[in-house]
């Protein structure tokens, strides 16, 4: 196969940043996605439906000329979110809100810290017919950073899918087997999101032969086993996982530190990464649905109408992308070699 054509695809799970970023952010996934669910997770978090609006403005109005790329920004929850929050936010046209745990990752500081108190502004959110979206990891300083998202399965994920039979649940960037299995398992209300690094690499990648700071990301890339169980559940053709690239932009500086950012910034070669995937799995007819179908479909959007096409073409991802700000960025699998490239 030469060439693949696919109805455009959209990205279920993106960062774009803020101010000087969203010149570079917005563009990279604009070049294919037609939507992306943009993260709340800014400083100051997004926190209700004005802060969103104008977030969504922001995020427009970096659009190059003559995109019709449609950010579907999202909620940031904390302990002080209300029900009328959650109300007013629906009514504003936001789809989803992200529950951080507190200190899980990027920016989650302001986040979750009685995850059960949260209850109430669940059971609005199942009403309202409100996704939520979660970064499934356990923050307990004794569990071992590789056991954090199978602890929040157990300790919080059955529980809440369990009290909220309507609600639909997004876990996010899973990286294991064991949340793999859950989301099989679990109602058509649950489904998940996979990057392409947790399908590319395994903890290897990040620690052998000295530590690869661009593999960082959180959740952390976990043993070959769990990456071969991601790849089978794709590979399957399963509706329940679709596109969401996790594209998390930090700068080279904060990367290549002795106290380095997690995230792995992917937009300008995320699709092709999928399909370069797709391909080893002999599953190329597998990425339509993937990448165009199961996430619409879950959310209850239509799903697209146009279409982009791949080539079959070996190029070499940038080892640096320049920024106005003078803060280069290294951008995911910089220097690495991918066999398909969008059609421009
Ligand atoms: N995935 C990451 O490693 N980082 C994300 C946050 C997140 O999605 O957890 C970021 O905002 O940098
Ligand atoms: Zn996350
Ligand atoms: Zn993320």
């Amino acid at each position: 196969m030469t060439t693949l054509t696919i109805q455009t695809p959209d990205d279920w799970h993106l960062h774009l940043r803020d101010g000087d970023m969203l010149p570079e952010t917005v563009p990279a996934t604009a070049r294919c996605f037609k939507r992306a669910i943009v993260m709340p997770n800014l400083v100051p978090p997004v926190t209700n439906a004005e802060m969103a609006m104008a977030y969504r403005q922001r995020i427009l109005d970096a659009r190059p000329e003559g995109s019709d790329f449609d950010p579907l920004v999202t909620l940031y929850l904390t302990n002080d979110t209300s029900a009328q929050d959650i109300i007013e936010a629906k009514a504003a046209g936001v789809v989803a809100a992200k529950l951080y745990p507190a200190g899980a990752t990027t920016n989650s500081s302001a986040a979750v810290k009685q995850l059960e108190a949260m209850y109430p502004v669940f059971e609005v959110m199942e009403q309202q017919g409100m996704l939520l979206l979660v970064h499934g990891e356990v923050t307990d300083h004794h569990i071992d950073i590789f056991d954090r998202e199978k602890e929040f399965i157990d300790q919080k994920m059955v529980h809440i899918v369990k009290r909220f039979p309507d609600l639909k649940v997004v876990f996010e960037h899973i990286t294991t087997a064991d949340a793999a299995q859950f989301v099989s398992d679990a109602s058509d209300k649950v489904a998940a999101t996979i990057t392409p690094q947790h399908l590319l690499l395994n903890r290897n990648d990040l620690l052998v032969g000295g530590v690869r700071p661009h593999n960082f990301c959180l959740p952390v890339l976990k043993r070959n086993t769990h990456q071969e169980a991601l790849r089978r559940v794709v590979q399957s053709g399963s509706p329940k996982f679709f596109l969401g690239t996790d594209s998390a932009p930090h700068a080279k500086e904060a990367k290549e530190n002795a106290c380095g950012c997690a995230g792995c910034y992917s937009a300008w070669s995320a699709i092709e990464l999928y399909a370069h995937v797709f391909e080893e799995l002999d599953a190329l007819d597998k990425l339509e649905g993937f990448a165009s179908h199961y996430g619409p479909d879950f959310y209850g959007l239509e799903r697209n109408s146009g279409t982009i096409t791949l080539v079959r073409e070996d190029w070499t991802i940038p080892d640096e992308i320049d920024l106005p700000n003078g803060k280069p960025i290294v951008p995911f699998f910089a220097g690495q070699t991918v066999h398909w490239k969008l059609q421009s």
